[in-house]
């Protein structure tokens, strides 16, 4: 489903070019879950940004779904990604001014591709039923990235990217959120990849990742 061949990137810095990613190659298939790891600065946020094209790469290859991304229109290519791409990041990036159900759809009804039913079954999956009505002020660390991570699914994505999802969240309230993502992402089929520091959330995934000098390699 994604294949990334020889990505390159680097960023200008006034201390001149720094080569961040020096040809990253890697490929997750549907059902897949992958841990990103390395040191802080190691470029886990910057390769998970090219994929989510929030960036752009200088060289190399990025298929999505079997077409090459740098061959598709700007417009192509954001639409692709809005529909079959969702991002969960360390801050929730709620809405303040919607309540959780509006929330939880926003981007699937973007996307257009809002369904009721699987709403509803995601806000009882994450156990958000009866927190409907309030708004994200209202609610806990937990439940805030939980109604986030409902929103990347709403859109029935084919990728799910997480940087350090729980970052933000305690012990306890990681816990959940993790174990809510990984079930949720298997039940759906969709692939997963996810940034971590923590050596035990990168467990339970099938493969991890480190990042170092810009060059991937798989931890057995
Ligand atoms: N827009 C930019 N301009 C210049 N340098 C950048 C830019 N974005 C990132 N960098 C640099 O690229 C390197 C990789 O950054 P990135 O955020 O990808 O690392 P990371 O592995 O995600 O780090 P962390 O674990 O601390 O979040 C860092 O040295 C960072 O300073």
């Amino acid at each position: 489903m994604l294949a990334c061949r020889g990505l390159t990137k680097s960023f200008a810095t006034p201390q001149g070019s720094l080569t961040v990613l020096d040809g990253i190659n890697l490929e997750l298939d549907h059902g897949d879950s992958l841990a990103l790891m390395g040191e802080s600065g190691s470029g886990k946020s910057t390769l998970m940004h090219l994929i989510a094209g929030l960036d752009d790469f200088d060289s190399g290859s990025l298929r999505f779904n079997g077409r090459e991304l740098g061959q598709l229109s700007e417009t192509a290519q954001a639409r692709l990604r809005r529909e079959r791409i969702g991002l969960i990041f360390q801050q929730f990036h709620l809405v303040p001014s919607l309540d959780v159900r509006a929330n939880l759809a926003l981007q699937a009804r973007l996307a257009g591709r809002f369904d009721d039913a699987w709403c509803d079954h995601l806000l009882e999956r994450l156990g958000l039923t009866e927190l409907t009505g309030r708004y994200p002020e209202q609610l806990s660390g937990g439940q805030q990235q939980r109604l986030a991570i409902g929103r990347a699914l709403a859109v029935r994505p084919d990728l799910l990217l997480a940087d350090e999802p729980t970052g933000n969240l305690d012990e306890r309230a990681a816990e959940t959120v993790l174990e809510l993502l990984m079930a949720l992402a298997d039940e759906h089929g969709c692939a997963l990849m996810m940034i971590t520091h923590s050596p035990a959330v990168a467990a339970p995934l099938r493969r991890r990742y480190r990042l170092t000098h810009g060059r991937l390699a798989e931890e057995t």
